[in-house]
């Protein structure tokens, strides 16, 4: 899944790619480099980060799903939690929708249903307001499957197919770098559950943390990530490095499907 970062002040790249034909230039060549999804997300969730309008959100990623569709072959996905932008998006060419809120906003679980695309369902602890002000957890796996499942049984009680979600654990969504690994490390746990899960550690600060990278360092240690989310079960790699991501996960496909051992 390739970031197509439409937010004036997303940190990860510093909104470089705003304009439409910018965007479409990246698409394009994310789905050269072997993006199987392109992300368009209009709001930044980075820690601390205020929400804006619907309009506000309309208008960043409206224009851009509208220039993508049709000019790139892959499925666009949404990234929002606003049951507005889900429905406006779907009309201009989205053929998933990305909730960092899992369908928590009202409305967002009928706008789901009557769209029947496919949606991911991340977890977060708080907001992205407060989210890393003090993230706790008594068993950190324990708790972000059990919310993820509840959601899912929210999502099917709402009408919602089961084969259309998937499930993701909103890595530096509430969580501290302990919880982080230990998440990526139970990640086993979520995949058990039958659903595809999605896994999104691209350039983070548990990168940067860690290793003392800056934001325009981290691509080995996101490479190294991605590598260990595939090994552990996840199905797609949300990623700013489409290229090295697809070179990473296609080896680890090659070795797993590897006979005997
Ligand atoms: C929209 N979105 C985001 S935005 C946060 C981000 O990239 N931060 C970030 C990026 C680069 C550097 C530092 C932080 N993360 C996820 C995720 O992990 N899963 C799903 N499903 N969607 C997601």
């Amino acid at each position: 899944m390739g970031i197509l970062n439409v937010t004036p002040d997303s940190f990860s790249d510093g909104g470089v790619f705003v304009g439409a034909d910018q965007a479409l230039a990246h698409a394009r060549q994310m789905e050269a480099d072997g993006a199987a999804i392109i992300d368009v997300g209009g709001e930044s969730t980075r820690p601390g980060s205020r929400g804006v309008s619907v309009d506000e959100e309309l208008s960043r990623v409206i224009p851009v799903l509208e220039a993508l569709h049709g000019e790139v072959s892959v499925p666009l996905s949404v990234d929002t939690s606003k049951p507005a932008v889900m429905r406006a998006a779907v009309d201009a060419g989205a053929g998933l929708i990305n909730d960092v809120m899992a369908l928590r906003r009202d409305g967002a679980l009928a706008a789901a249903r009557d769209l029947s695309v496919p949606v991911c369902l991340m977890h977060m602890q708080g907001t992205p307001e407060t989210m890393q002000d003090k993230p706790c957890y008594q068993h950190v796996v324990k708790e972000v499957v059990t919310f993820l499942l509840e959601r899912v049984e929210a999502a099917e009680a709402a009408g919602i197919e089961r084969c259309n979600l998937m499930l993701d654990p909103g890595f530096g969504f509430g969580k501290t770098d302990p919880h982080n690994a230990e998440l990526l490390k139970g990640l086993p746990k979520l995949v058990g559950h039958g659903l595809p899960v999605l896994a999104g550690l691209s350039r983070k600060s548990l990168v940067g943390r860690v290793l003392g990278r800056a934001m325009e360092e981290r691509l080995a240690g996101s490479v190294a990530l991605a590598t260990m989310a595939t090994m552990h079960g996840a199905r797609i790699i949300r990623a700013h490095d489409v290229r090295e991501t697809v070179d990473a996960v296609r080896l680890v496909n090659y070795v797993m499907a590897a006979q005997g051992a």
